[in-house]
Order: C-alpha cells, then structure tokens, then sequence
C-alpha cells in the first residue's frame, strides 16, 4: 500500500499538474478566429507554445528534478517535451475539454497543414489514452515518469535519473492497484502507452520539417525546445 510520502509525493505532483493549465485566452480563440487554414495554424503555435511554457513550470515541481544536474534537466526537457505535450492534449482531449471545444479543436488540427499520416495515429493515439480513463493522479504521474526518462539523449548521469524516475514508478503502480482493483493489468497497460508516444514523436519531428518547408513560423521557445 501506498506509504504517507508517497502520498505527499502524489499530491505535490498532481497539485502541481492541476495548478498549471492552458491559459484560457487561448482554450478562449479556439472557439472565436476564424478558420483559415493559416489561423489554425497560428492557434496551433500559440497552444504549442504555451503547452511547453505549462510543462516547464510542471517540471520543475517534481520533486528532487531540480537537485539534477542543470544541463541535465535541460536534456530531459528537451527530450520529453514532445511526448509530455501529446500526453496533456490526449488527456485535455478525453476529458477537460467542454463539450464542443473538443470538436471544434480536432477540425482545427486536421485543417492545419498537418499531413493526413500524422493525423491519424495522433487522433488514435488520443482515443487510446481516453480509453484509459485515467484519474488525475495517474495523469501527473504518468506525465512525470514520461519527462525522468533516463536514456534521453545527452542526459549525463542516467543513474540520477533513474532513482527519479524508479520513485515514481513505484507510486503509479500502486495507485493503478488502488484505482482499478479489477484490472491487474492497467499499470502495464499505461506504460504500454508510453511506448506509443515514442512512436508518435517521431511523426511529431516530421511533422515540424513539413511545416518548414511550407514556410510556417514558428516561436522562439518552440525552435529551443525542439533545435528547429
Ligand atoms: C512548431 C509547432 C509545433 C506544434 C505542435 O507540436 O502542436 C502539437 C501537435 C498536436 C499535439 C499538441 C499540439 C499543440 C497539437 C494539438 C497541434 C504546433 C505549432 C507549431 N508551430
């Protein structure tokens, strides 16, 4: 069973997870520009952009992130950034969303300069996390193990990482047993869900060189993080 800190750990995270949503101005212009293929990319970036601020602030709430080697937790951020940002959207997808945000943010992704062969893993991608029914606490934890990924690239000492991320695992596992005692299988089933993100980043780097070649613009921050 889950011990008094790893309680205190889960509810650190999953505050921290909760604390920081999608600006709401910009949930807000989803429903109000129009709907040019050049406007949903603009609301795109603008998501993208603000997914990534949302994610850094979340990171570094984890505990014991920022006692890792600096250059290392830029390596982490880096390296998950894709993953933990189609994570957020699935779940923001499956559930935050109100009722006709949803519908009115898929048409704007599929009208976005986005390939159809991207499209449709990421949508399945979306309705398979949804399938889960993941509670909150899940989520954070998931999005958390996902950003201590040891074996990103440059990461310096894996071994620090690895700590981390075994602490987290531990607790996820647990709370699966706690949250769907009917499902022994749910722990694997979410890591499993892991392995289908990886996939997904991949489509996401093609994703960003078509957008290139189209001329698109991208921010600052969307350049750092993913060295476009
Ligand atoms: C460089 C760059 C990247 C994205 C992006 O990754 O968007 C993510 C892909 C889907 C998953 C999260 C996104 C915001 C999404 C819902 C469109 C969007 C615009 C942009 N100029």
């Amino acid at each position: 069973e889950i011990t008094k800190e790893q309680q205190a750990l889960m509810k650190i995270i999953t505050d921290a997870y909760n604390r920081h949503q999608i600006p709401q101005d910009v949930a807000k212009k989803l429903l109000q520009d129009q709907y040019s293929a050049e406007e949903n990319f603009l609301l795109l970036t603008e998501m993208a952009t603000s997914q990534v601020q949302v994610l850094v602030e979340f990171t570094k709430n984890i505990p014991g992130f920022l006692s890792l080697d600096r250059e290392d937790q830029i390596a982490l951020l880096k390296g998950s950034a894709v993953e933990a940002m189609f994570l957020r959207s699935a779940q923001v997808f499956s559930r935050k969303m109100p009722s006709g945000h949803t519908e009115v943010l898929e048409e704007r992704i599929r009208k976005s300069g986005i390939s159809e062969e991207f499209i449709t893993p990421m949508f399945n991608f979306y309705k398979s996390i949804g399938e889960l029914h993941m509670v909150q606490e899940e989520q954070a934890l998931l999005t958390t193990v996902t950003i201590l990924t040891p074996d990103r690239p440059y990461v310096k000492d894996q071994q620090a990482v690895e700590r981390l991320q075994e602490t987290m695992l531990d607790v996820l596992r647990k709370l699966c047993v706690l949250q769907h005692p009917q499902e022994p299988q749910y722990f694997a089933r979410l890591l499993g869900r892991l392995t289908e993100l990886r996939t997904l980043s991949h489509y996401h780097t093609e994703m960003l060189a078509s957008w290139r070649m189209n001329d698109h613009k991208f921010t600052p921050l969307l350049c750092e993080i993913w060295d476009v």
